[in-house]
C-alpha cells in the first residue's frame, strides 16, 4: 500500500492527475486501450474537469474506456446519478464517443441492470480477464466504497462481478463492482478528503483487527496490483505518524 497525504486539495489532485496519465500511457503503449474505472460522489468532479482541461492533450483519449464502479438507483438525467456528474465534467467536453463509455442503464430494475453491465463488460474484455488498469474509488464517512455499505449482502459476494445491492440505511438500490472484480485491478486509487473521513481512514488503514463488514474498504487488496491511497491532511489527521 502506498499512503500519499498532501497539504491541499489542488496539489493532491495535481499528483493523482500524473498518477492517472502515467498508468494511462503504459496501457495503451502495451495493450493500445487503456480500461480506467470512474468513481462518483463529490470527490472527483475537480479532477475529472483538470484531466479535461489542464491535462487534455497528455492522453489519447481515442484509447480509453470508460466504466463507473458504482451507480445509484437513479434516472441516468437525475444529479445524483454518478455518471452524470461524469459526464459533464470530463466525457462530454473531451468528446469521448458513446462507444467509448459503459454508463449502468438505471432505466432497468436494479438486478437487471447489475445483469446488463456485467454483460457488457464481459464482452468488452473478450474473453480475457476482468483486469482494470486503473480503478478509482471513493470512501464514504462510514467507510463504504463502491457501495460497498457497512453491513450489506453484497460484501458476501465472492464473484468477480457486478451486483445490486439494498443499502438499507439509505433504503435504496446501488450497483456496484464487488470486491473480488475490483482486486483483480493492476491499479487502485482512493481519493479521499475531509475531516469527516478522518476515522473511517484510521479505521480502514490502520486498526489492528479486520472487520469489513463495518468498514468495507477493507475489503480493497489487489491481489496482483497496486493500492495508492491519496488524502489530504484532514482526512489523514487520526492516522498515527
Ligand atoms: O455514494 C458514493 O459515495 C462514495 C464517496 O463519495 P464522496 O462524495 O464522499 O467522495 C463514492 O466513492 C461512490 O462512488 C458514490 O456512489
Amino acid at each position: 500500500m502506498n499512503l500519499l497525504i498532501y497539504k491541499t486539495q489542488p496539489e493532491l489532485l495535481e499528483d493523482l492527475a500524473a498518477y492517472i496519465i502515467k498508468i494511462a500511457n503504459k496501457a495503451i503503449a502495451e495493450q493500445d486501450c487503456f480500461n480506467f474505472v470512474l468513481t462518483g460522489g463529490n470527490s472527483p468532479k475537480a479532477l475529472y474537469e483538470m484531466l479535461a482541461t489542464t491535462y487534455k492533450d497528455q492522453i489519447d483519449w481515442s484509447k480509453v474506456y470508460f466504466f463507473f464502479g458504482d451507480e445509484r438507483n437513479v434516472m441516468p438525467t437525475h444529479e445524483s446519478y454518478n455518471g452524470l456528474m461524469a459526464k459533464k465534467a470530463i466525457l462530454d467536453p473531451l468528446n469521448i464517443p458513446e462507444s467509448q463509455i459503459f454508463y449502468v442503464n438505471t432505466t432497468l430494475a436494479p438486478e437487471k441492470a447489475a445483469i446488463e453491465y456485467n454483460k457488457a463488460i464481459v464482452k468488452h474484455f473478450d474473453g480475457a480477464d476482468l483486469v482494470f488498469d486503473l480503478i478509482l474509488l471513493g470512501m464514504g464517512d462510514d467507510a463504504h466504497t463502491a457501495s460497498l455499505f457497512p453491513g450489506t449482502d453484497i460484501l458476501n459476494n465472492k464473484n468477480v462481478e457486478i451486483d445490486s445491492v439494498f443499502v438499507e440505511k439509505l433504503s435504496t438500490y446501488r450497483i456496484s463492482f464487488t470486491a473480488p472484480l475490483i482486486n483483480k485491478a493492476k491499479n487502485v486509487a482512493f481519493l479521499v478528503f475531509g475531516e469527516n473521513k478522518a476515522k473511517a481512514v484510521k479505521e480502514v488503514i490502520e486498526s489492528k483487527k479486520r472487520n469489513t463488514r463495518l468498514y468495507p474498504a477493507q475489503l480493497i487488496n489487489p491481489i496482483d496490483g497496486g493500492v495508492t491511497w491519496f488524502l489530504d491532511d484532514a482526512a489523514a489527521s487520526l492516522l498515527d505518524n
